[in-house]
């Protein structure tokens, strides 16, 4: 029997993201080739965005997807929230060249009070967020405060493209095939403070750390290229990342939703106190995921390296949230 039809908000539906997210979804790469959709647009109130969305539904429709069962354009989130499943949260100002991710904490900070109250008010008891906008862990923190009828593990933050170029990366130093890394994770937030970690990743059951075995490149090499990626996209393009942000996103809620088979994948979630990581904070950490939950990877060693580098990527976390605390 054909299963029904889920509804999938998307923010920001008429920009670079949006562009390169909603075909995909609408293919049923997302949420399985056997799952229909209807997709809840929501764009400013603007008359310019509200044209551009217009625009990317009339291409929707004229891919005939099979599992596109509706779409809806909206300019209010409690109008495009209502009764959603799943909701992308992308819509926010990117940076230009020369600014850092937490300069967009003032001019992004209040749409994710906004939404939070709505899909607190409409969306389904079970809805799962996943928030792009940047600073991605502070606006989910936001959003998931600003919803406390909501489970507080209903929202995550993208760290997917930070895992995403960690792995690229590693395959292109090793010489490996990309999808035989299992066991790598991201810690913290998605800014240059993250931690990269590759200790207890394996290729073919081999250890990468021993495999790669140079400590200088890990520090001097890895960390600060997968760190500094989104900048150097910005450099190179003039605009910031967005298929591969679409695509780590599509990752991200694919994993969530139909399980990762036991694979370790990187997800931004609120912290229940472990590895130290004070409740609430939304912080990159290993999962795994498996009937529509994930489970956070527990017990894992912390040595004085790695301590210093989540110290401080939590530290910069602990400043986004106090700047941020008198819209909570
Ligand atoms: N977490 C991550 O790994 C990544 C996050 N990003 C972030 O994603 C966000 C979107 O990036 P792009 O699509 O490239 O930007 P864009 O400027 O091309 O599109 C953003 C769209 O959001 C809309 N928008 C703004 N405020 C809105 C609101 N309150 N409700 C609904 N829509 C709204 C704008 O009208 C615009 O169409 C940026 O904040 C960017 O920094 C980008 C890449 C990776
Ligand atoms: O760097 C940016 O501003 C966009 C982004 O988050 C990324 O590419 O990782």
């Amino acid at each position: 029997m054909s299963k029904s039809p889920v509804r999938v908000a998307v923010t920001g539906a008429a920009g670079q993201i949006g562009y390169a997210l909603l075909f995909r979804i609408a293919a049923g790469e997302m949420l399985g080739k056997d799952q229909p959709v209807v997709l809840q647009l929501l764009e400013i109130p603007d008359e310019k965005a509200q044209k551009a969305l217009k625009g990317v539904m009339m291409e929707l429709e004229d891919c005939a997807f099979p599992l596109l069962a509706g779409m809806e354009a909206h300019s209010d989130p409690m109008t495009a929230f209502k009764d959603v499943d799943y909701a992308l949260l992308v819509g926010a100002r990117p940076r230009g060249p020369g600014m850092e991710r937490k300069d967009l904490l003032s001019a992004n900070a209040q749409i994710f009070t906004a939404q939070g109250k709505a899909l607190n008010a409409v969306a389904s008891r079970n809805v799962k967020v996943l928030v792009v906008g940047n600073p991605a862990n502070t606006n989910a923190y936001i959003a998931m405060k600003s919803a406390p009828d909501l489970p507080r593990r209903n929202f995550t933050a993208m760290l997917r493209l930070d895992h995403n170029r960690a792995a690229s990366q590693i395959a292109a130093r090793t010489g490996k095939p990309v999808a035989s890394i299992e066991k790598l994770t991201v810690w913290g937030n998605h800014s240059p403070t993250m931690y990269a970690d590759y200790r207890f990743a394996t290729i073919g059951g081999q250890s990468v750390k021993q495999l790669i075995n140079d400590d200088a490149w890990n520090r001097d090499t890895f960390l600060p290229t997968v760190g500094k990626r989104g900048a150097a996209i910005i450099e190179a393009r003039g605009l910031s990342s967005a298929a591969s942000a679409a695509n780590a996103a599509i990752d991200h809620m694919r994993d969530w939703v139909l399980g990762s088979n036991g694979k370790w994948v990187t997800m931004g979630i609120p912290s229940d106190g472990q590895y130290d990581i004070p409740q609430d904070v939304v912080f990159g950490f290993p999962v795994t995921t498996e009937n529509g939950e994930y489970k956070l990877v527990e017990g894992l060693e912390i040595d004085a390296f790695s301590r210093e580098r989540i110290n401080l990527t939590l530290k910069e976390l602990l400043e986004e949230q106090d700047g941020v605390k008198h819209l909570l």
